[in-house]
């Protein structure tokens, strides 16, 4: 049983690294299915009132609540899976959640690129995506992370991955990285 989670800065690689799970058939349970699903739950609207209810779960719960609330999701998709990868983990807090829960299953990975490439890279993105970035630079993203605990959650990483190459090149490293018992039991 492995629980891979994945930290990393805005446009570093995270959703890439998502869909190489999906394709090598390991499920994927990010902290946004956490916070739809707690939507529904209270009958509000999926589309509107996310940012709303990701608020009020931190104000209600602390900074751990939304990582607390994936551990049900996990335990189910270990049930048929031996691997799950978690995405969207902000914050050391929330790092200490997957360890008390997982111990030495929990395999935490970095991924990792210099500002001016991401900022290529989300730049890209938003013009493929008719994304908004609602005016916030790269780096006011960055600082806002950040403040959360990204920081403390990339140090503590078992594994940095370096995403500096081709999207082909780092596709092959996540790939090999999920799928190679040895890298992921780093922290045994
Ligand atoms: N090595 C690469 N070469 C070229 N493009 C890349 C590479 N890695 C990622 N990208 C592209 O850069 C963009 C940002 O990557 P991705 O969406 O995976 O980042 P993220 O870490 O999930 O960002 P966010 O936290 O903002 O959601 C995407 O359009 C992705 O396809």
């Amino acid at each position: 049983m492995h629980v891979i989670g994945t930290v990393g800065l805005p446009g570093s690689g995270k959703g890439e690294a998502a869909t190489v799970a999906r394709e090598a058939g390991i499920p994927v349970v990010t902290m946004g299915d956490v916070v739809r699903q707690e939507t529904a739950d209270r009958g509000l609207d999926p589309t509107k009132d996310h940012g709303t209810v990701a608020q009020a779960l931190r104000d209600e719960d602390g900074p751990t609540a939304i990582a607390e609330r994936s551990l049900p999701m996990i335990e189910d998709r270990l049930e048929t899976h031996d691997t799950v990868l978690v995405d969207g983990i902000r914050s050391d807090d929330e790092v200490a959640v997957f360890e008390e829960a997982f111990g030495e299953t929990f395999t935490l990975v970095s991924i990792e690129a210099p500002a001016e490439l991401r900022r290529e890279r989300l730049e890209s993105r938003g013009r493929d995506a008719d994304e908004a970035d609602g005016g916030e630079s790269v780096e006011q993203r960055d600082q806002r992370e950040l403040g959360w605990g990204m920081g403390e959650a990339m140090a503590e990483a078992d594994v940095v991955v370096e995403n500096t190459d081709t999207l082909e090149a780092f596709h092959e490293r996540v790939r090999e990285l999920l799928t190679t018992d040895d890298e992921l039991r780093v922290n045994r």
